[in-house]
């Protein structure tokens, strides 16, 4: 089957831009895409790179992209290199776009279960880095949020810890607190982070759950991550060491059993995403990349499909970007 072929990069201002241990991220750039069939039926799909975490960067993305032929086959779509796993998505989310919308499964087998209702998932708010914390979260709460995401490793760490004391004493009990370090912790700040947390439990005038602390380590310190996942109540969640298809098998193949954060957008073929999940049964939390609704939909429907011990999806619209969605995907097509 051939497909005709288009595409249009994007680049969107965060309102507020992303401070992490990484560096601050203003604006997201992306390319979305999209297929034709010679019957008029059409998949839409989304590449939204996140180089830092291990995907392929925007320039590559663009010229891969713009190598291709006006019309493209199957063949091209299922054998884009796994070096370019932000390619493999938006490629892949199409073809299964348009095939489960619009002309039944397609003959590679089942295609992930499109009809899932993301209405089922819970979602989780990111709280900025820093003071600031303090103060956004009661809005987030208002609009029904019971899980936080708090970025940790930006400032020094005995001010994040005055902080988080602060934040754990303001939080309304049954809140879920998780704390996202970006690998941006020495081997001491994590232990006095962890050992924190596991005493928060001790407070019995706190009735706050730190569900768990993300990516407390750099990506090449897994052996200490697996070793601190063993001294600790509190659960360590690997996010850059899991970023892409690859690395996610070979964490779980050294030993990891903790929890996985998967990035859909980022992590390769959605189609082995799947397969690996079912067969591995991992504890999954689904993670946004900031994309569009063009990106979202595909990967919260294997967060539906995947997701296991109800974990909230870190896809909390905390409106990342000033203009409205669906009018500024219209006007870029
Ligand atoms: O997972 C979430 O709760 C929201 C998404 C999120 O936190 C991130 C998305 C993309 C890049 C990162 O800065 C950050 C993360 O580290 O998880
Ligand atoms: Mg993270």
């Amino acid at each position: 089957m051939h497909y005709q072929f288009q595409f249009r990069p994007y680049q969107r201002r965060f309102v507020r831009s992303l401070t992490t241990s990484h560096g601050v991220w203003e604006t997201r750039e992306g390319i979305i895409l999209k297929l034709t069939n010679d019957l008029g039926g059409v998949g839409w799909g989304e590449i939204a790179p996140i180089s830092w975490f291990g995907s392929e960067n925007q320039e590559e993305a663009l010229s891969f992209c713009r190598q291709l032929p006006e019309a493209i086959a199957d063949e091209t779509i299922f054998s884009i290199p796994d070096e370019l796993p932000a390619c493999q998505f938006g490629f892949e989310s199409a073809f299964w776009g348009l095939r489960a919308e619009n002309w039944g499964l397609g003959d590679k087998g089942v295609s992930p279960t499109l009809s899932l209702n993301p209405k089922s998932l819970t979602y989780s708010a990111l709280l900025p880095a820093g003071e600031d914390a303090l103060e956004v979260w009661r809005t987030l709460w208002q609009g029904g949020y019971r899980t936080f995401k708090w970025k940790i490793g930006v400032y020094p760490v005995t001010e994040e810890l005055r902080i988080f004391k602060r934040l754990a004493q303001t939080l309304p009990s049954l809140t879920k607190l998780r704390l996202d370090a970006n690998g941006g912790l020495s081997y001491e700040e994590a232990n006095l982070w962890l050992w924190t947390c596991d005493n928060l439990k001790t407070d019995s005038t706190l009735n706050l759950e730190i569900e768990f602390v993300e990516q407390p380590l750099s990506v090449d310190k897994f052996d200490s991550m697996l070793e601190l996942s063993h001294c600790y109540h509190t659960p360590i969640a690997l996010d850059e060491s899991v970023a892409t298809l690859h690395q996610l098998v070979a964490c779980y193949q050294k030993g990891w059993r903790e929890i996985f954060v998967i990035k859909p957008g980022i992590v390769g073929s959605p189609f082995r995403l799947r397969q690996f999940c079912l067969e591995c049964e991992v504890d999954a939390v689904f993670s946004s990349v900031f994309e569009t609704s063009i990106g979202r939909k595909p990967a919260l429907q294997l967060a539906v499909e995947l997701s296991r011990y109800n974990r909230a999806v870190g896809f909390g619209v905390n409106h990342f970007f000033a203009e409205e969605e669906e009018i500024w995907l219209e006007n870029l097509w």
